[in-house]
């Protein structure tokens, strides 16, 4: 479905569109790796998906060097903590455009996710500021994600940058017929909307990754490969990756944007200092603020149980005493709401 065709349907829908998936759960799902600060991040974006009145829980998928304290305030605030084993690509000579995206390889493990049928990947560096709960009715057999913006110095090892190409424009800098067919259509991995499948995931996505060599956009441009003949561009409305602001203003109605992406170099709420190229802007700072502003908004703290996987500790004691007894292994509910 044309972006344009997208906003129709979700404008004249504002809700549902098609029929409702099956029975199936649906969760938000993040990634968080390290002890540093992108915690902060999950927190800002649980209180998020709760201020705008999220019908689905926030699964974040941790790798092990996540420390118990860090998961113990993620559980506080309802998530439900889920541990991933790491995704390495093979040993390569790859710069990254960022060092540190190699461990983003891991995001791949979400797939594994399979007691949701739907979900909805979106970034630690990520804030939802209105509901988007019914992209979980987009039509399945499709990966839903926001195109990209290649005008950033992060993108300087591509032919796009150096032509001065990008599908945010394609008519401003022509693709020459000389270099071959114009570029697939690519997106920004931070937020997609996805089926948890094995197949995908053991068969196919980590058996194909170990054997791939890495790409300066790491598990993102592995993505946008796996994906290419389901990718579906979806409005940016639902991603917006703030290098648009600056390269591509034309293409932003700062006001109907739903998700804003924290990704342009200093952007990150909890480091902001306004030094960085484009840091100074007045929709920076406000659109900063306004995650600060949700972050630090006590109202939105989790005031449930606290869940251990998606378990309440205290109300489940004696049910879970029960299964164990009758054999039961492993019980989860999930919360209504993240
Ligand atoms: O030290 C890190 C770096 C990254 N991430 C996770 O990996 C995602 C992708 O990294 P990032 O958002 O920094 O990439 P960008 O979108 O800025 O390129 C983050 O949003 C986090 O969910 C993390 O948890 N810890
Ligand atoms: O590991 C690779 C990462 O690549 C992407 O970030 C990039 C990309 O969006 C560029 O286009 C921007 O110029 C840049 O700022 C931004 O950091 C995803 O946001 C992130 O989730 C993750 O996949
Ligand atoms: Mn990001």
């Amino acid at each position: 479905m044309a972006p344009q065709m997208m906003n129709k349907a979700v404008a004249v829908n504002g809700g549902a569109i098609g029929k409702q998936g099956g029975n199936g759960k649906r969760a938000y799902v993040t990634f968080l790796a390290g002890d540093g600060d992108y915690v902060k991040g999950v927190v800002g974006l649980v209180k998020g998906l709760r201020k705008v009145r999220s019908s689905y829980p926030l699964v974040v998928a941790v790798l092990p060097d996540v420390p118990e304290d860090h998961r113990k305030l993620l559980e506080k605030q309802g998530c439900i903590v889920r541990e991933i084993q790491p995704v390495y690509p093979p040993e390569n000579q790859t710069q990254f455009a960022m060092a540190y995206y190699v461990i983003n390889y891991s995001k791949l493990r979400i797939w594994e996710f399979v007691e949701y049928s739907k979900m909805i990947y979106l970034d630690a560096d990520i804030q939802v500021y209105e509901n988007i709960d019914y992209l979980f009715d987009l039509p399945d057999g499709h990966f839903y994600a926001v195109m990209d913006c290649f005008c950033e110095k992060t993108w300087s090892h591509t032919k796009q940058y150096q032509i001065g190409y990008c599908q945010q424009c394609p008519n401003k800098v022509e693709w020459p017929e000389s270099m071959g067919p114009r570029p697939a259509l690519y997106f920004n991995a931070g937020m997609f909307v996805s089926e948890p499948s094995l197949t995908t995931c053991e068969k196919n996505s980590l058996s194909t990754v170990r054997i791939t060599t890495p790409t300066p956009f790491a598990e993102q441009d592995f993505l946008n490969m796996f994906f290419k003949d389901i990718y579906k561009p979806i409005p940016l409305i639902y991603n917006l990756v703030l290098a648009m602001l600056w390269r591509h203003p034309e293409n932003v109605e700062l006001h109907k944007v739903k998700v804003v992406h924290y990704c342009a170099a200093g952007s990150k709420p909890w480091r902001y200092t306004g030094k960085e190229a484009n840091m100074d802007r007045e929709d920076i700072k406000m659109l900063v603020k306004k995650w600060w502003d949700v972050y630090n908004d006590e109202a939105l703290d989790y005031k449930g149980p606290v869940l251990v996987d998606g378990v309440d500790e205290q109300r489940n004691q004696p049910l879970l005493a029960a299964l164990s007894e009758a054999g039961v292994v492993h019980y989860t509910t999930a919360p209504s709401a993240a």
